[in-house]
């Protein structure tokens, strides 16, 4: 069963689409990232499936039911942690927990709540009223609530932007956790790096459209080069013959010689060219570009919000 499916979303505001016919399902029990440069259309996505912003055309479904026919149902089966952190600002987070399970009209469940509230960290600071919390504390917050009715979808929107390396850590066992549970994650971020270590599949949007959607690990190899880095015992005069087709470049006055395996390409059958070299090799190193150069090739976009995001 899928756990979301999303059928021919559009969305345009004042004119200008944000979301153009996007189309694909989540299954049940996956995590999945969907990445994007800013602007790209991924919270408009989320908010269409919340229903926190009007469907323009298409559809959405989650297990089965469709989210404007059977809004109150597909409600509950969602916890949606939204971008922007929204609070409430003069009651206590244990109020605040306890009132948000009874909107969704599930019964307290005081063991589950305080698990969380363990969980999240936020025991220390029960009875504070939220406007005195701090940003990171108000993000834990949202979590907390978003999970409350124990939802079979949890959505995260940007969960970790702002958000210490601590906290962040700490979210992402969190949610993995839960995923081991049953629960299926849907993600935004702009740390690739997280993306790549937390996700099943990924699907990248870029105006609006989505122009990738791979097992994480497939998109990374199809997308990227791998490099050969060889230490060699005596220094070459030039580019040894026969391992054209790796690009072969040389440095560190001729010691170190860099070959690049492109993509699709054998290992087997580089290995075999460099041992036909007569190359006298003493160390190799080899390394793999990660999410963050498949993202740029695949938007031509570089840089971001910091050094390593989207
Ligand atoms: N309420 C709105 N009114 C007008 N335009 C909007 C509104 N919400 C989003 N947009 C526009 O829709 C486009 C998609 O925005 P969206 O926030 O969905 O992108 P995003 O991929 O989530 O970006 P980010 O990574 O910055 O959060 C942008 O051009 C944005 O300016």
């Amino acid at each position: 069963m899928n756990a979301l499916e999303i059928t021919d979303l559009y969305k345009e505001f004042a004119g200008v689409p944000a979301v153009k016919g996007l189309s694909f399902a989540i299954p049940e029990g996956e995590i999945f990232g969907l990445l994007g440069p800013n602007g790209a259309g991924k919270s408009t996505t989320i908010n269409m499936v919340a229903g926190v912003v009007k469907i323009g055309q298409g559809q959405v479904q989650a297990f089965g039911y469709d989210n404007q026919k059977d809004y109150r149902h597909t409600r509950r089966l969602l916890g949606v942690v939204h971008q922007e952190i929204v609070i409430d600002n003069f009651f206590t987070i244990e109020q605040a927990l306890e009132i948000h399970s009874g909107y969704y009209g599930v019964k307290d469940d005081p063991a589950w709540r305080n698990l969380l509230i363990d969980r999240l960290g936020l025991r220390p600071h029960l009875g504070k009223i939220m406007i005195k919390l701090s940003g990171g504390m108000k993000r834990r917050f949202m979590i907390a609530k978003a999970l409350i009715h124990r939802p079979r979808l949890l959505i995260l929107d940007e969960p970790t932007a702002g958000v210490d390396v601590e906290l962040r850590h700490g979210l992402w066992d969190f949610v993995r956790e839960m995923n081991k549970k049953g629960t299926t994650i849907l993600l935004t971020t702009h740390y690739l790096e997280e993306a790549e270590q937390m996700c099943d599949r990924i699907g990248i949007m870029h105006h609006g459209e989505m122009i990738a959607l791979e097992p994480t690990h497939d998109l990374v190899r199809k997308l990227s080069n791998r490099r050969l880095k060889l230490w060699l015992e005596e220094p070459l005069a030039g580019l040894p013959p026969g391992l054209e087709e790796y690009a072969p470049s040389v440095e560190h006055g001729g010691t170190v010689l860099v070959l690049n395996l492109p993509v699709g390409g054998s290992a087997g059958i580089m290995l075999k060219h460099l041992c036909r070299s007569g190359l006298n090799i003493r160390d190799f190193e080899t390394d793999q570009s990660g999410l963050e150069e498949v993202f740029i090739q695949l938007t031509g976009m570089g840089g971001g919000k910091n050094g390593t995001t989207a």
